[in-house]
């Protein structure tokens, strides 16, 4: 029988980077399967309404996410934490994270929601394949009347940032919000939240479109190679996920300590020309004067709207028609609309 040598979960997962046959594992409170390369379900003895979904390595580089969730992982398998929820890990893509690379062809994070079928390479059949593993973990078939959907999609940012923990929400037409996930958010450290100005094809959007999960793109601050994270700079993230994970409550802090920013526009790479007029080291949430032009190319210019509005994600190393950056303005709570 196949078994999770040292109940390493990464470790096995780099050491098969294409492909895994599937197997069963049990542990002492419940069983699971390993259902391919970095996709293990894990389910507890006694039935839950809790679906949580926790994917880590969507982009191979951003290492401190995997480390955290191969601990908790661990500690599951070997007995030191108890599962109470159904818990779907996922380590996005072997390949990349044995390379250090962000990816391999594409930006796996934009082939999600189908945009796949349009894609070619590694990246496109690894987005079908996850795809296939939320939507059997979220299956009528196996879930009850009133499932509560989770997927935290974890990553770590290419920058600095002057607020290092946060969130992507994604695009909900009624622009209303749940109040129990943004607390939830504060009490795993986060300091602010991205409302999404429109539809995406990440993993998170997709999880959210699909399945009705709620479902959070979630940046956990900088990007640093296996070994060199500072596992301590999680600890409100970790600590929250166990105490779902082994009691199935969520946690809540204060929404007074986050802090609000509704997307504006999405800066869109249009040609090959296409500069961001910014410093290399420019952190996430840097703010600009209105009317500085903050991009452009032979084709278009960007001009910021309002003193304030800030950007996140810069980025031009990437094909035409993505995603340059985000500009994002400050929202107060008090226009938010919460249920
Ligand atoms: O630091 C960066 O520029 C990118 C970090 C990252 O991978 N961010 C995600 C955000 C996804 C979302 O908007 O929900 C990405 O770009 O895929
Ligand atoms: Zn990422």
């Amino acid at each position: 029988m196949m078994r999770i040598p040292n109940n390493d979960f990464l470790a096995l997962t780099l050491a098969n980077q294409e492909s895994l046959s599937p197997f069963t594992v049990s542990f002492p409170s419940g069983c699971g399967v390993v259902e391919d390369t970095g996709i293990l379900r894990l389910e507890p003895t006694a039935s839950s309404d809790i679906h949580l979904v926790l994917s880590v390595g969507i982009h191979g580089n951003e290492t401190g996410p995997i480390e955290l969730v191969n601990q908790l992982v661990m500690a599951i398998l070997n007995g030191q934490m108890r599962l109470t929820v159904r818990l779907l890990i996922v380590i996005g893509h072997p390949l990349a994270a044995n390379q250090a690379k962000r990816f391999f062809d594409v930006n796996l994070n934009r082939l999600f929601d189908g945009a796949w079928q349009h894609s070619e390479g590694v990246e496109a059949s690894r987005a079908a394949r996850l795809e296939k593993a939320v939507s059997n973990f979220y299956a009528p078939s196996v879930i009850q009347s009133t499932p509560i959907k989770l997927h935290y999609d974890l990553h770590t940012a290419i920058r600095g940032s002057e607020y290092e923990k946060f969130a992507v929400h994604p695009f909900v037409e009624k622009a209303v919000y749940d109040q129990a996930q943004l607390s939830f958010l504060a009490a795993c450290g986060i300091e602010a939240v991205l409302f999404s100005h429109q539809p995406t094809t990440t993993f998170s959007y997709h999880s959210y479109k699909v399945h009705q999960a709620h479902a959070f793109t979630i940046e956990l601050g900088k990007v640093y190679p296996f070994g060199k994270n500072d596992l301590s700079r999680f600890s409100k993230l970790k600590d929250s996920l166990i105490r779902l994970i082994e009691t199935g409550q969520q946690a809540h802090a204060p929404l007074s300590s986050l802090r609000f920013f509704t997307v504006l526009d999405s800066l869109i790479k249009d040609d090959h020309d296409y500069r961001l007029h910014i410093a290399s080291d420019v952190k996430n949430f840097t703010a600009f004067e209105s009317g500085y032009t903050l991009a452009s190319s032979s084709k278009s210019q960007y001009q910021v709207q309002q003193t304030g509005d800030a950007i996140v994600f810069p980025n031009t190393q990437l094909p035409i028609g993505q995603r340059a950056g985000l500009m994002v303005r400050a929202i107060q709570p008090e226009h938010l609309t919460l249920t």
